[in-house]
């Protein structure tokens, strides 16, 4: 078996590598390069163009707090939108709530789905919630046309190169507010200190000029570049503090 290495130019002079066992599938869908592999000792793991999404040993570190960060910091999180989250692992997650009541997924590579589907049922399992409402498109336009309609925002993307770059900008975060109901909250991807405290506090600091609470948080996940990754968190309840 050989090694699939994490190159990258948004971690210059450092990579991860994980030992593979086999290629299950390698094809390009409209937007980026599509990989799934099995691994010598993190179960399957899902890379696009050349950066790990998600592995079945760890994926629960990042899929559990970029949801119930948000879901439990939120007194009425009936209706919740998850932008990308193409594995499934977040709708899985957000299932998981009585609160939740309507879970509605706006992802642009329906190529995503499906191979997650044939070789990730452990996340994809997600795609079966009866709350789900599925779209396929592109966040930002999505969140165009539905305004004031949400009580939880959830962005689940990959990194600021490629098809998720327009997620880390402040256009971006404007759109969610118009599309939060009051007292609406916000949790995105949100990049490793360690790699991107530039970004980082960009982003901190713009979401302050349009939201009351604004805030930053991680966890540990072995198989991202530095071992953990962070979430940016927004609420537009001043006093509903984060827990
Ligand atoms: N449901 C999993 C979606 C993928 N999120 C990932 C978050 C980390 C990112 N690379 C790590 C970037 C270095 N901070 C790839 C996408």
């Amino acid at each position: 078996a050989g090694w699939f290495s994490e190159f990258s130019t948004l971690w210059p002079g450092q990579c991860m590598s994980l030992q593979i066992k086999e290629i299950l599938h390698n094809k390009k869908s409209k937007f980026q390069d599509i990989i799934v592999a099995d691994t010598m000792n993190y179960g399957r793991v899902l890379i696009l163009d050349g950066v790990i999404q998600c592995t079945e040993r760890d994926e629960f570190s990042y899929q559990e707090m970029i949801t119930h960060l948000p879901v439990n910091s939120h007194p009425d999180p009936e209706n919740v939108l998850v932008i990308g989250g193409g594995d499934g692992g977040a709708v899985r997650e957000l299932d998981k709530h009585p609160a939740v009541k309507n879970i509605t997924m706006c992802e642009i590579d329906e190529e995503v789905i499906e191979v997650s589907k044939k070789y990730l049922p452990n996340m994809s399992c997600g795609f079966n919630s009866k709350k789900l409402k599925l779209h396929i498109g592109d966040g930002f336009k999505f969140m165009e046309e539905n305004k004031g309609k949400f009580d939880v925002i959830i962005t689940d993307s990959s990194d600021p190169i490629g098809p998720a770059s327009s997620l880390f900008e402040k256009s971006y975060y404007e759109l969610m507010k118009k599309a939060l109901k009051p007292g609406g909250i916000v949790c995105s991807q949100g990049e490793c200190i360690w790699l991107h405290l530039d970004i980082i506090q960009d982003m901190q600091n713009f979401c302050k000029e349009l939201y009351p609470v604004v805030d930053y948080s991680y966890c540990t996940i072995p198989t991202y570049p530095s071992g953990q990754i962070g979430f940016t968190l927004c609420s537009l309840n001043p006093v509903w503090p984060f827990l």
